[in-house]
């Protein structure tokens, strides 16, 4: 059966300007992300991985080029629509985590809510729910700078999932994190995708690749492949790893 595309990303251009110098970071690009889909992007340091992911997501500004969501031009949206899409169907879950630090794991996870105006009950209701869910229940009280590192990127977790979000996009969400901590968040994510969560990760890990259902390669702004898979089974990960290794060393 033919997967649906939930963004779709069309000869999709970035550059960054300073000055005089311009640096071409995406070129020329075009991709699918497919609903249900847990997509991973691997690709060197400074290959253009978070850019793309800022472009996709509508957190940043296209220099040319097209993107779509569910069909409906986003790249072209006023800052209020922008700002109300990103509220309400994606989720982000920062490469430095990025939580406040003067509230409480608790205020950080309701923060996306409040900000869309959800009532407050409902939100209250939802984060009670996502930090039962994240296994931080007892941490709910304390600020960010008082837990662990797994501890606040499960809360990154919940609070890119509080506005039940139709994509949750992750950059690096194990790049900080002990392995134990990263392999819990790499089961939090790959659950919620067996529950239909469409979810894009970026990596440089190739144990957390082995949970995509297709790994996109990003070389100098542009798609160097793509793998496709089936659903991630635990013990697929010997083969997988072994495949996803062989074929970036090629395409390096
Ligand atoms: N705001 C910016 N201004 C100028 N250049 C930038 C800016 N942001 C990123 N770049 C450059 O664009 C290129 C792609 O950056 P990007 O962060 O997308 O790479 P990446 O593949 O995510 O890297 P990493 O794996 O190290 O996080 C890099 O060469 C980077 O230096």
């Amino acid at each position: 059966m033919k997967k649906a595309a939930i963004i779709q990303a069309k000869n999709l251009c970035k550059t960054y300007s300073s000055g005089s110098e311009q640096f071409h970071a995406i070129k020329n690009l075009d991709i699918e992300i497919y609903e249900g889909d847990f997509t991973v992007i691997m690709g060197n340091s400074g290959s253009g991985k978070s850019t793309l992911l800022y472009l996709l997501s509508g957190l940043d500004t296209v220099t040319a080029g097209e993107v779509y969501f569910r069909g409906e031009r986003i790249d072209r949206f006023s800052d209020r629509d922008i700002a109300n899409f990103r509220s309400k169907k994606i989720g982000y879950v920062y490469q430095s985590i990025n939580l406040v630090p003067d509230l409480t794991l608790f205020e950080n996870i309701a923060l996306p809510g409040y900000i869309a105006k959800v009532p407050k009950s409902s939100v209250h209701n939802k984060v009670t729910k996502l930090i039962r869910a994240m296994g931080i229940e007892d941490q709910r009280n304390r600020l960010p700078s008082q837990t662990s590192g797994g501890q606040q990127q499960r809360a990154a977790i919940a609070r890119a999932l509080v506005n039940a979000p139709d994509v949750v996009f992750a950059d690096e969400p194990t790049g900080s994190l002990n392995y134990e901590h990263g392999i819990a968040i790499l089961d939090i994510l790959t659950n919620l995708n067996r529950q239909g969560q469409s979810v894009v990760m970026i990596t440089h890990d190739i144990k957390a690749a082995c949970r995509a259902d297709r790994l996109i390669l990003v070389k100098d702004g542009k798609i160097e492949g793509i793998l496709n898979f089936d659903k991630y089974e635990e013990n697929d990960i010997p083969d997988r790893e072994e495949i996803i290794f062989s074929y970036i060393t090629r395409k390096e």
